[in-house]
């Protein structure tokens, strides 16, 4: 074992320690705590692991989380309802909506009722279409928490040539976007794309964001390149394993292990997100009322 583990759990706690003691300001100021929505619809029991540890995670920096647990049976309109009522709501910054949702409600639909401003997953076609222009607003999550790991690490992309495997709207396209950003050479590979191993093979930077345990052989790996694991899939007997091979580590530079490598920092820049959503949101606030 070679690699070096990019420990996504500790940067995640000194990221939640820096927003608790700004928190802690702004209470001290008489201001505030940020309040955070957050909705579920249906039972999916993953969903439900993933949005408790997102209210535990904002009560310890002493945010307000307020949370709606619907039925899968909520109509579309219901929930737009719900969002259109969030969205008035000055004791609400940001408007968390879980995915996946059931299939009768289009997410899309939902995703673009969220006012941009309390969209802090960063799903919001205003907010991709900010990346997208180099003026980032609220950024998506998972994304933005590599580029954070990246930085603690004194790892930058510049100049290097970046791969990502997978391009879904929350993780691969706006992590492109992130690393296009940051000057990396950026190619994105995905279900059509025509011999995959020799893109991998190339990677300086290589984010996996596939959901598919062990899809990446670590003999694809470019000796010393840098890994990024955003594949969460739990095993037959439990245990958590991303999508690149463990082995990984014997050839990579940097692994970001799974569990406690890019999940702990989705859920750190989740809570970012909703500070400087508040902080905004105060401003405009104070200078309409
Ligand atoms: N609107 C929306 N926003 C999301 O950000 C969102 C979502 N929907 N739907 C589901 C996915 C998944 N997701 C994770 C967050 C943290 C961990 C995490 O902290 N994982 C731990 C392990 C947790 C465990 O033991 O299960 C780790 O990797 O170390 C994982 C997954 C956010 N998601």
């Amino acid at each position: 074992m070679s690699a070096k583990i990019i420990d996504g759990k500790a940067v995640s706690k000194a990221v939640r320690a820096k927003i608790k003691e700004q928190v802690d300001m702004r209470r001290s100021q008489g201001l505030r705590a940020p309040g955070l929505a957050v909705v579920l619809i249906g039972d999916d029991p993953a969903s439900s692991v993933y949005v408790n540890s997102k209210k535990k995670a904002c009560e310890e920096v002493g945010f307000v989380s307020k949370s709606w647990h619907w039925p899968s049976t909520t109509t579309q309109a219901e929930l737009l309802a719900l969002i259109k009522q969030l969205n008035e709501d000055h004791s609400i910054d940001g408007i968390l909506v879980q995915l996946p949702l059931p299939e009768h409600i289009e997410a899309e639909t939902v995703i673009e009722s969220i006012h941009p401003d309390k969209d802090v997953d960063g799903f919001h076609p205003y907010n991709i279409g900010r990346l997208t222009v180099r003026m980032p607003t609220l950024r998506p999550c998972t994304p933005y928490g590599c580029i954070t790991l990246l930085n603690h690490y004194g790892l930058s992309a510049k100049g290097k040539h970046a791969v990502i495997v997978g391009a879904s709207n929350i993780v691969g396209r706006p992590m492109s976007l992130e690393l296009l950003l940051a000057g990396a050479t950026t190619t994105v590979c995905h279900r059509f794309t025509e011999d995959l191993q020799t893109h991998v093979g190339m990677a300086d930077i290589l984010v996996v964001a596939v959901g598919k345990p062990g899809f990446i052989p670590a003999d694809w790996l470019k000796p010393g390149c840098i890994v990024i694991d955003v594949g969460i899939n739990r095993l037959p007997d439990g245990t958590l394993t991303g999508d690149v091979d463990t082995a990984a580590l014997d050839i990579a530079g940097y692994v970001t292990p799974v569990p406690g490598g890019v999940g702990p920092m989705t859920i750190a820049t989740l809570l970012e997100n909703t500070l400087v959503a508040c902080e905004r949101h105060q401003q405009s606030t104070y200078f309409s009322s």
